[in-house]
């Protein structure tokens, strides 16, 4: 079985795109390596860069990007958040759920 890579939100936000750390972006509870897609980005670099170390879910569903965003997306995953470990209050957690929920 494969095994899956898990971080937490605040590994993720070490990766924060400064200091020469890698650009990493939380989407839907998956975590996303994107330093090498930045310059590719028909949106532009800095969109993503604003993200760096966090998560961009929502702006990333509020432009409406295409499947082929989506799939692009898939190239980049480097794993999952741990959500047993997730810093959220249940407060945060219920406004989370509230965008994430269909
Ligand atoms: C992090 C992973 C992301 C990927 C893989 C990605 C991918 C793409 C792709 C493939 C397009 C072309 C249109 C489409 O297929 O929908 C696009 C356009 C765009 N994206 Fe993203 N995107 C990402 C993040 C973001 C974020 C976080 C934002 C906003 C905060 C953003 C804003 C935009 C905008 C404004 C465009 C339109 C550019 C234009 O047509 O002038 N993107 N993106």
């Amino acid at each position: 079985m494969v095994e899956v890579r898990e971080f937490t939100r605040q590994e993720v936000a070490l990766r924060d795109g400064k200091n020469g750390n890698p650009t990493w972006v939380i989407i839907r509870d998956m975590v996303y390596d994107v330093t090498p897609y930045l310059n590719e980005h028909p949106g532009g670099s800095e969109l993503i860069a604003d993200f760096a170390g966090k998560d961009a879910t929502k702006d990333f569903d509020d432009f409406g990007h295409s499947g082929t965003a989506m799939s692009q997306l898939k190239l980049y995953k480097v794993g999952e958040l741990n959500m047993s470990t997730d810093p959220y209050t249940d407060a945060e957690q219920c406004e989370w759920e509230h965008y994430n929920t269909p």
